[in-house]
């Protein structure tokens, strides 16, 4: 997907970039590549690969959610900035927090931040277990997203005690979603969420399946939850 046709299948679904959005999309690009040579970040690197695998694929969960409605966003294990960057520089309105226990990672978005001229970003090396429990930042999201963390149970007990009540949890998804959406329906329901609906989409060019489930915080979470670190991976609630 080139530049061109980003722009234009983000206009057909109702999201117009200026041309300092597009520089910003581009700057991203040029210094994700830069440091990609130092560091582990992605495994694309080609133009035409990250805007349609990173920056479109990001911003898809806004075909699906309205984040004009919305003012804070935790992005939970965002690594490079996905999806939360993207979203971002398409709805500069938002407060995002971003959260990755890979300090190397936060250091990345730091310098992404302020090279983008990004404001309202605050980027924390914590990891989502310690994260959820800290006062102020528990159930204090309007929506959390996540993409390519872990599979829905565990990713649940990382993500749904930081919404706050009535708020949602977007979880991006790939073929698999329906199958870990089943196995971790025991997870949704003991930390408060409901599925609200799940929507297919397919890559434009690369065609691969996606997923965008949202899950909505009907109750609060149980104090009990996130337990502690490594624990939701080692013994998922399924
Ligand atoms: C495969 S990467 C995905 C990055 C990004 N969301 C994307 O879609 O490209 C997973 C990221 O989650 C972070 N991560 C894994 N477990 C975590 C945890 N328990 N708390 C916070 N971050 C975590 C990792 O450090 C890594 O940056």
């Amino acid at each position: 997907m080139n530049q061109e046709q980003f722009q234009q299948l983000l206009e057909e679904k109702g999201i117009s970039l200026s041309s300092h959005q597009l520089q910003q999309f581009k700057k991203y690009f040029e210094i994700l590549v830069e440091w990609n040579e130092k560091m582990n970040l992605t495994a694309i690197t080609d133009e035409e690969g990250v805007y349609e695998k990173h920056f479109f694929d990001s911003v898809t969960a806004a075909f699906s959610y309205d984040f004009q409605n919305v003012k804070t966003v935790c992005d939970v294990g965002a690594g490079a900035g996905f999806p939360s960057i993207p979203l971002k520089i398409c709805f500069p309105h938002l407060h995002v927090t971003i959260v990755d226990s890979l300090n190397k990672r936060i250091t990345f978005l730091n310098h992404l931040v302020t090279e983008l001229g990004l404001s309202d970003v605050t980027l924390c090396h914590d990891r989502a277990e310690t994260f959820g429990r800290k006062e102020g930042i528990r159930e204090a999201f309007d929506v959390v997203t996540a993409r390519a963390v872990a599979r829905i149970s565990v990713l649940s007990e990382f993500c749904l005690p930081l919404v706050k009540e009535n708020g949602q949890f977007v979880a991006m998804k790939g073929a698999s979603a329906l199958e870990e959406l089943e196995i971790g329906q025991k997870a949704i329901t003991t930390l408060g969420g409901k599925v609200e609906r799940v929507e297919h989409l397919t890559l434009p060019m690369e065609k691969s399946d996606r997923y965008i489930a949202v899950i909505n915080k009907i109750k609060k979470t149980p104090k009990k939850y996130p337990r502690k670190p490594g624990t939701p991976i080692k013994a998922p609630l399924e």
